[in-house]
């Protein structure tokens, strides 16, 4: 379905002087994703994980190199193909507008695209799905917890049936306990409505949980692809670190 094929994208920072630096912050990132399939992004902050999300998601370009999706380039695919991508961001504060009613958050991209049918019914759907009281429909963002504002978000992502969906560390801000309903949502958006995900986490656990695949990012490159019932099985150093690290912390 998608095909990330040598990937390189680069920012320009302040270096010494008035002289801009240039930052590689992916190089050379190839891999694909197949219709269906859950596959998490792991890596160390700063590793270029949200960068490829972002070019992934059609937000910013890549400097060379070719994403596409369903044999089309990413962004014409995204225009011939609007709602059938979604993102669900870490900051679910900012990501919902605060002077909005959850129903009005939740239908924002229903209303956009125009979609017909009882609007309301289909908030109250959406808000069943991710286990959320009707209740809630009437309440602002502020008066939502962490985990419940998520999932409205979530349910505003979900709500024209995406076919790819991107995670960018959305259960990273939660508690632990709410972080593992998040985890089932996505379990059960991942087996029932057969969704492709892109799950990028810092949370190796959650990605094993969650997830098929599991691509390792170092330094702005994929160092290993594996699939996650072989993941004992990793070759490359540094993602053996980040494994040893999740596994070392809960013996
Ligand atoms: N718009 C930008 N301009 C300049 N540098 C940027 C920009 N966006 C990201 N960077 C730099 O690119 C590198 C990769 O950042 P990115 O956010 O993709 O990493 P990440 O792996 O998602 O990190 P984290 O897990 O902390 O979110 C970092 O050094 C970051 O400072």
């Amino acid at each position: 379905m998608l095909e990330v094929k040598n990937v390189y994208k680069y920012y320009k920072r302040s270096g010494k002087g008035l002289r801009k630096e240039k930052l590689n912050v992916l190089q050379d990132v190839s891999f694909h994703i197949h219709a269906g399939e859950c596959v998490g992004l792991v890596g160390e902050s700063g590793s270029g994980k949200s960068t490829l999300g972002r070019l992934i998601l059609g937000l910013e370009k890549a400097d060379a190199g070719s994403i596409r999706m369903e044999d089309k380039e990413i962004t014409t695919w995204i225009k011939e193909n609007k709602g059938q991508m979604s993102v669900v961001f870490q900051d679910y504060t900012s990501s919902a507008n605060p002077y909005y009613k959850v129903s009005d958050v939740i239908s924002e991209l229903l209303r956009a695209f125009g979609t017909t049918g009882d609007i309301q019914e289909q908030v109250e759907s959406l808000l069943q799905k991710v286990g959320l009281p009707l209740s809630v429909a009437n309440k602002y963002p502020h008066e939502l917890s962490g985990g419940q504002l998520q999932r409205v978000c979530i349910a505003r992502a979900i709500s024209r049936n995406p076919r790819f969906l991107v995670l960018d560390e959305a259960i990273s801000s939660l508690d632990v306990s709410t972080q593992s309903q998040i985890m089932e949502l996505l379990f059960r958006l991942k087996e029932n409505d057969n969704m492709t995900i892109l799950f990028i986490a810092h949370d190796l656990q959650a990605v094993s949980h969650l997830c098929d695949r599991v691509l390792f990012m170092e330094n702005g490159q994929i160092v290993e692809q594996i699939a996650t019932k072989s993941l004992s099985a990793v070759q490359n150093d540094y993602a053996k670190r980040l494994l040893d690290s999740v596994i070392s912390f809960h013996v």
